[in-house]
């Protein structure tokens, strides 16, 4: 099903956090906005005693944020405490010392937060959500020099990354093909065969800039180097040596665009209500499919579906249980499409499919299948059941059809359906006697 991808769900991954702080009134600010903004639960210790037990008592544990001096210890005590449990840690102190920050920064801790600095609170709900979802994004490391290439991988996996890594350029490229999660590139230029700067440009012709981010890094001093990296699709340039701290924001910074990206697209091409696509995506979609289609001489149904009675569903059980149905029946249509099917919320109470492959006994059958699937949904209201039923009008595609006269026809389908009782499906072609 031509569904976008949607982010898997977060519950695979541990997401438990463990606030430690002797401050009650910064662990209950910190505590609430994190699980009221980000969702997180979050689980508050004043000591390391209390830490030990809290580490205990659960075992989805994700993140730990600290204070530095509580009251059973205090600093390299701290730190020892939450590393030597392999949990990865953001120290979160009170007084600004730029020795122990450097002190702090070189052990395996993620960030040394300043907890009343103007922002703190904001950049520490920032840096959790991008920890948290950094799990779920592969990077690509590539350098010829194992240690670079080791050095530059430690940090992208202390950041929660997982990290595929590369020594040349056709490996880069291989992989890039073979992992499609694959969101960020890390790309030295001075490597023997391909250079960065022609990989950059390889993988951008294979990975477009809302799918993949590039970042070059050399330590050439070359004035032109960095506009030749972007001008040939690096998203942006490093030089090294660079600090941790400059590579994580970096970093972050790019997938934060990413992201960004990938929501504005959801935005223009889903309905809200029930995750779908929507209908221009669907047309879009469409057109593209059925010129391929038509080609290749494929048989093409295209469906439009109602739901019978909408109106008394809103009018006996109020709006929000209609919006309920529509996600219901939305997620029993999702379900049944195949991987080549396109599907959309086509507008109210309305879906459309176009469905190849299919002759029409089988198409006739594919869409009685769909229309039983909905019949026998539960929707559970207010602890009472709802029952809903469908009717879907479907024809087939003809050598030189079009998308619009097929949509005309599916939608005349649907009224003849309609008409004759609801809850059934309509051909535009009169059924063999076995069918459905
Ligand atoms: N809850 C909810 N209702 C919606 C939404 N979009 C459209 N509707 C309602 O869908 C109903 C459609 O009603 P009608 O077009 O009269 O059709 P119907 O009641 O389904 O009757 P038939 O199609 O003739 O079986 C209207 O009451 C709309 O307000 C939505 O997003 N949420």
């Amino acid at each position: 099903m031509h569904v976008l991808p949607l982010r898997p769900p977060s519950a695979a991954l541990p997401q438990r956090i463990l606030l430690v702080e002797n401050s009650r009134s910064y662990t209950r600010m910190v505590a609430e906005a994190i699980e009221q903004k980000l969702g997180l639960p979050v689980t508050v210790a004043a000591s390391l005693a209390e830490a030990h037990d809290a580490l205990e008592s659960h075992d989805d544990w994700f993140l730990a944020l600290t204070g530095l001096v509580l009251a059973d210890g205090n600093r390299d005590a701290v730190v020892d405490f939450f590393l030597d449990r392999g949990l990865p840690t953001v120290v979160v102190s009170g007084v600004y010392d730029e020795d122990l920050r450097r002190r702090v920064l070189r052990r395996q801790i993620i960030d040394f937060v300043l907890k009343n600095a103007p922002g703190s609170l904001d950049y520490l709900l920032w840096l959790v959500q991008r920890l948290e979802r950094n799990r779920r994004v592969s990077a690509l490391v590539v350098d010829d020099s194992s240690s670079a290439r080791a050095y530059a991988a430690a940090l992208l996996e202390l950041y929660g990354y997982t990290v595929v890594e590369a020594a040349d350029g056709d490996a880069a490229l291989a992989a890039l093909e073979a992992d499609s999660t694959i969101r960020l590139a890390v790309v030295d230029q001075e490597m023997p065969g391909m250079q960065g700067i022609e990989l950059a440009r390889r993988m951008r012709s294979v990975r477009t800039r809302d799918r993949l981010a590039v970042i070059g890094v050399s330590g050439n001093e070359d004035p032109g180097l960095v506009a030749h990296f972007l001008k040939n699709g690096a998203n942006d340039f490093l030089r090294k040596p660079f600090s941790r701290e400059e590579f994580f924001c970096r970093v972050s910074q790019n997938i934060d665009q990413l992201e960004l990206i990938g929501s504005l697209q959801d935005l223009a091409t889903r309905d809200f209500l029930t995750g779908l696509p929507n209908r221009r995506h669907f047309l879009e979609q469409s057109e593209r499919m059925l010129a391929k289609l038509l080609s290749e001489g494929e048989a093409i149904t295209v469906a439009m579906l109602d739901i019978d009675h909408f109106k008394h569903i809103n009018d006996t059980w109020g709006h929000d249980a209609g919006d309920q149905a529509l996600r219901a029946i939305a997620a029993a249509v999702a379900g049944h499409a195949r991987p080549q099917d396109l599907v959309a919320r086509f507008g109210g109470e309305e879906f459309c499919m176009l469905v190849p492959g299919l002759a029409r006994d089988e198409a006739h059958a594919y869409f009685e299948g769909l229309r039983h699937r909905i019949d026998t949904l539960q929707i559970m209201v207010n602890e009472e059941e709802v029952r809903v039923t469908v009717s879907i009008g479907i024809t087939m595609a003809t050598p030189q059809d079009s998308l619009s006269r097929l949509l005309c026809e599916a939608d005349r389908c649907l009224y003849l359906a309609k008409a004759a009782g609801r809850d059934r499906v309509q051909p535009s072609w009169t059924p063999a006697a076995s069918a459905a």
